[in-house]
């Protein structure tokens, strides 16, 4: 089955699914792949692998290679560039930032690696990646410019531009470590617009309050990082993430 179908299965039974994004640059690739067992051990449906900086390369490898052989969930790509490919995962998320002003974030890169993925022929993801305020590290490295909070129409002019190109994935992205996730009147506008089109959110979502409310404003997977990096019990952390996004939906 390929990715794309096993995460439509997901939020087909459950109304969304949750991904555990790990940074490889971030720690050892041993660490990395104790918060991956972590994370699995607290139902998150899928492994998410990138950075914005120093982004892949022989950490990511490394990091794929040792977190397949202990986890059974898909490992996806979440590439800053080119280096972000590896053959060690399942899947990658072919994005465009879309809201970029550096030509090299909306087509430059994926020009770079369209040969590779040719010729590996791993599964991917065509996805409209919008980063919003406050955008954290991956706004500045991708050079945004920052939807705002308040006007929920321009991403959602964002996402309808993603969908008309033919993108099957919408990524609304508050940047790692926000100090807020995005509101949900953002998330509910560009769901409406979206329709069926898988709307992932993530950046800043620390508890499962927090996942719920995503949720139930029109998330279809919702993305975690930076609080399963920092947290004491991984494992516990996720599993009220998950839950809480799981439950909120159905409420
Ligand atoms: C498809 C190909 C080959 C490349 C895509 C190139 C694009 C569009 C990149 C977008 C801009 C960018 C730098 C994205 C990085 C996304 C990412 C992995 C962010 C999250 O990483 P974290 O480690 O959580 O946070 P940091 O930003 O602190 O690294
Ligand atoms: O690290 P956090 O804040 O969970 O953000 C996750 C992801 O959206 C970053 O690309
Ligand atoms: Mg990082």
């Amino acid at each position: 089955m390929t990715v794309e179908d096993y995460l439509s299965e997901v939020i087909q039974r459950d109304g969304v699914a949750h991904i555990t994004l790990i940074d490889p640059a971030s720690q050892k690739p041993e660490e990395s792949v104790r918060l991956a067992v972590a994370a699995a051990e607290g139902g998150t449906d899928a492994i998410m692998l990138g950075g914005s900086t120093d982004a892949g390369g022989y950490l990511l490898d490394m990091t794929a290679k040792m977190i397949k052989e202990k986890v059974k969930l898909p490992i996806i790509l979440f590439p800053g560039n080119t280096t972000g490919f590896t053959t060690s995962a399942d899947c990658v998320l072919f994005m465009s930032l879309l809201n970029s002003r550096d030509p090299n974030y909306i087509v430059g890169n994926q020009v770079q690696g369209a040969f590779t993925l040719y010729k590996v022929g791993m599964e991917s993801i065509p996805m409209a990646y919008l980063v919003c305020e406050p955008g954290g590290t991956v706004g500045w490295v991708g050079d945004a410019k920052i939807l705002p909070r308040k006007k929920p129409e321009l991403a959602a002019a964002y996402a309808l531009t993603g969908k008309y190109f033919g993108m099957r994935y919408t990524y609304l992205e508050a940047g790692s470590g926000a100090d807020a996730p995005l509101p949900p009147e953002m998330i509910g506008t560009v769901k409406h617009v979206l329709k069926d089109s898988i709307l992932i959110v993530g950046g800043g979502i620390r508890d499962g309050k927090s996942a719920a409310i995503c949720a139930k404003a029109g998330a279809d997977i919702i993305v975690t990082g930076t609080v399963i990096e920092k947290a004491d019990n991984a494992k516990a952390l996720t599993a009220e993430i998950v839950q809480g996004a799981k439950a909120g939906k159905k409420a």
